[in-house]
């Protein structure tokens, strides 16, 4: 089975990810897995600390000769922020005259809701683990989980389709969306030019206010055949299953599957793609065709051939530089939220870490699907299903 787990705070010494159950014999590019860390840190509107990382992945375990060898795979990313917090976060008593309190709970964060929780006296020790820095060891994991799609020729990426206000108001083709992947630099990671200026726009407004701002990126998983999850159980639903992993990310408040938002206004005729047969395979996997996609490429909690589209809808960055009022830990009395340093828009590199958790999902139902224990036995196994597709 395909698992995965994360260790490591904000501004602790390193990230740990730690992925299991992968096959023998995939490739392992890291020129690959550190452009993914890379994605993941860009984006028009992030804060300082992405001047002070570079994260590249530290593959400690699972990985001999440039190939997986089915052992647990581990993988470190050092914080290099850590060496200005080595005393102020020791793992020792250290001096408490170091903390670095958060005195006074961010709404929107994790701040109050932990501390009341854990019986911390302030937020410090909340934020370390909250913090979406952790994303960064889901982005490992989820390279390892794309090298894995890469057997089974199924690939992922993501676009901004709103930021604020501003919106990408046409739709978007797999081809642009993949070629974003490759750009030497990210500003919102939109396919429109045009568009992208009004997102800039939006961003650069909560800049200038001391304001933050949310948006709605799209993944989308492209080549992947008909078949993956199942409506026998509820909690093997595809959509059930994307819908869980992207809304664990930090932030995310809503999942779409396909055009499900709007589909809750509009008549079935409108909403529901027809099928269609054709002697040319146009999917690439079946002769079922449909001419548009606004499932999302899932009916039934199962894959039906299309593009799998799911969207993820960030709320605004809960750190304000003009803050909130909020309530001191000690004294009790109104006054403002603390601020830190902090991101004022985050929607590309929110996509990327999605684009992480999608793959894992997809990768781990591929695995129970297909089995395998050598990247090539899966792939015999993948094709052996393929030509029963093909021949249905
Ligand atoms: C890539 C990324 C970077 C983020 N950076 C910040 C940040 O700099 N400041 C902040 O207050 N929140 C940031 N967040 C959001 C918080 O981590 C998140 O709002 C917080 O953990 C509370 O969780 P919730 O929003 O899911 O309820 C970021 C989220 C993501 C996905
Ligand atoms: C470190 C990352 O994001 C961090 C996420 C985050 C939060 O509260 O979620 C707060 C900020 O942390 P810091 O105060 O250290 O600047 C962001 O920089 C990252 O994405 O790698």
């Amino acid at each position: 089975m395909l698992r995965f787990s994360t260790a490591g705070e904000s501004h602790g010494e390193s990230l740990i990810a730690l992925v299991s159950g992968l096959p023998a014999g995939v490739e392992v590019d890291q020129e690959f897995i550190d452009h993914e860390l890379w994605r993941r840190q860009r984006g028009y509107g992030r804060g300082g600390r992405m001047r002070i990382e570079s994260d590249t992945a530290h593959i400690l375990s699972g990985v001999r000769h440039g190939k997986t060898i089915g052992a647990p795979i581990a993988i470190e990313i050092e914080n290099r922020d850590w060496k200005n917090w080595t005393e102020v976060l020791p793992v020792g008593p250290g001096d408490p005259a170091k903390h670095k309190a958060v005195a006074s709970p961010r709404p929107g964060h994790a701040d109050l809701a932990g501390a009341l929780k854990y019986d911390f006296p302030d937020a410090r020790y909340v934020l370390e683990r909250a913090s979406a820095r952790e994303s960064t060891a889901r982005v490992a994991a989820g390279a390892f989980a794309k090298l894995l799609l890469k057997v089974l020729d199924i690939e992922v990426a993501s676009h901004v389709v709103r930021v604020g206000r501003a919106e990408l108001e046409r739709d978007a083709t797999w081809e642009e969306i993949a070629a974003l992947r490759d750009k030497e630099e990210i500003l919102l990671s939109c396919v429109d030019s045009e568009a992208e200026a009004r997102m800039k726009a939006e961003v650069d407004l909560a800049l200038r206010t001391g304001d933050s701002i949310g948006g709605i990126f799209e993944v989308v998983v492209h080549g992947a055949p008909a078949g993956i999850g199942t409506y026998a159980n509820w909690d093997e639903r595809l959509d059930g299953i994307l819908a869980q992993a992207v809304m664990s990310l930090q932030a995310v408040k809503a999942v779409e599957v396909g055009r499900g938002v709007t589909a809750a206004a509009s008549l079935g005729s409108e909403v529901h793609d027809a099928i269609a047969y054709s002697e040319n395979e146009s999917n690439g996997h079946t002769r079922f065709t449909r001419e548009r996609n606004n499932a999302g490429g899932i009916e039934g909690g199962v894959s039906n051939g299309e593009d799998i589209v799911v969207r993820g809808y960030l709320k605004p960055i809960s750190t304000l530089r003009r803050p909130l009022s909020s309530v001191a830990f000690d004294t009790r009395e109104v006054t403002k939220a603390a601020y830190e340093r902090s991101d004022v828009c985050v929607v590309p590199a929110a996509g990327v870490a999605a684009e992480s958790m999608v793959a894992l999902a997809i990768a781990k139902l591929a695995l129970e699907k297909f089995g395998g224990d050598s990247a090539g036995e899966l792939r015999r196994n993948y094709d052996g299903y393929l030509e029963q597709i093909r021949r249905f």
